[in-house]
């Protein structure tokens, strides 16, 4: 019999505010550009995220009311930061949503400022995961974490925020090392991850909205 488990992966996106998010891209994009950057990194993320085989169907935590618009429009659930109690909350509330409709759900936690996501990329990063009740993928810098996995009746427990890969690694999930999956990893916070970003390839709103190069 198939069950939730065979059904393909659901991802919880966080989004926070366009007002708040992306602080430390500021000073590398204005006051002005900072929150449309976001917005479109979210764009790009979740769009990718849809276009991936292994994916079932995308969640998005958000409070934002024109990014809510803007996901579901391509496809995403949107579901309120009830907890209102920072980014761990946000995660595990979009995981019980998630879980409430498909009980056995394979769950996976994913950044929205991935804006060079491939799909073939993070098919590859879902397919390693399935073999694991938890685990996660680093990002470029190695410091933090760009996705976090749980399986069928395995309860997620993000840890996400700052340096999270060793506090992951400590909760027990497995290290996923996989060459060749640099998008899922390139998560952007400054000015200089927005460029490696853009070496590796920037999605099509993100592309749209780029800073011009200083100088
Ligand atoms: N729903 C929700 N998402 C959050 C919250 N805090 C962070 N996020 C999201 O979690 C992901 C990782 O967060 P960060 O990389 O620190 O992004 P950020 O908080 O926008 O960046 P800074 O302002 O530079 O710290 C991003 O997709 C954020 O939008 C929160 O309290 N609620
Ligand atoms: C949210 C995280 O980090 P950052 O705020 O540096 O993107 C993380 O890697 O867990």
């Amino acid at each position: 019999m198939k069950t939730d488990a065979d059904d393909g992966w659901s991802l919880v996106v966080p989004l926070k505010p366009l007002a708040l998010a992306k602080s430390r891209l500021g000073p590398a994009a204005g006051e002005r550009l900072r929150p449309r950057l976001a917005l479109a990194f979210a764009v790009d993320t979740v769009a990718a995220a849809l276009a991936c085989a292994g994916v079932r169907d995308v969640v998005v935590v958000t409070d934002d009311r024109v990014a809510g618009r803007a996901l579901a429009a391509l496809g995403a659930r949107i579901v309120p930061d009830a907890p209102a109690a920072g980014l761990n909350a946000a995660l595990a509330h979009g995981a019980r949503a998630v879980r409430a409709l498909r009980p056995r759900a394979r769950v996976a936690a994913l950044n929205a400022d991935l804006p060079a996501l491939r799909p073939a990329e993070l098919g590859r990063v879902l397919d390693a995961a399935r073999e694991f009740p938890r685990a996660f993928l680093a990002d470029a810098a190695e410091m933090g974490t760009t996705f976090l996995s749980a399986g069928p009746g395995v309860e997620l427990e993000p840890a996400f925020g700052g340096p999270s890969r060793l506090r992951h690694l400590a909760s027990g999930a497995v290290e996923i090392r996989l060459a060749g999956v640099d998008s899922v990893r390139r998560d952007v916070d400054t000015g200089e991850d927005l460029a490696a970003a853009g070496a590796l390839g920037l999605g099509p709103r993100t592309a749209a909205r780029r800073p011009a190069p200083a100088g």
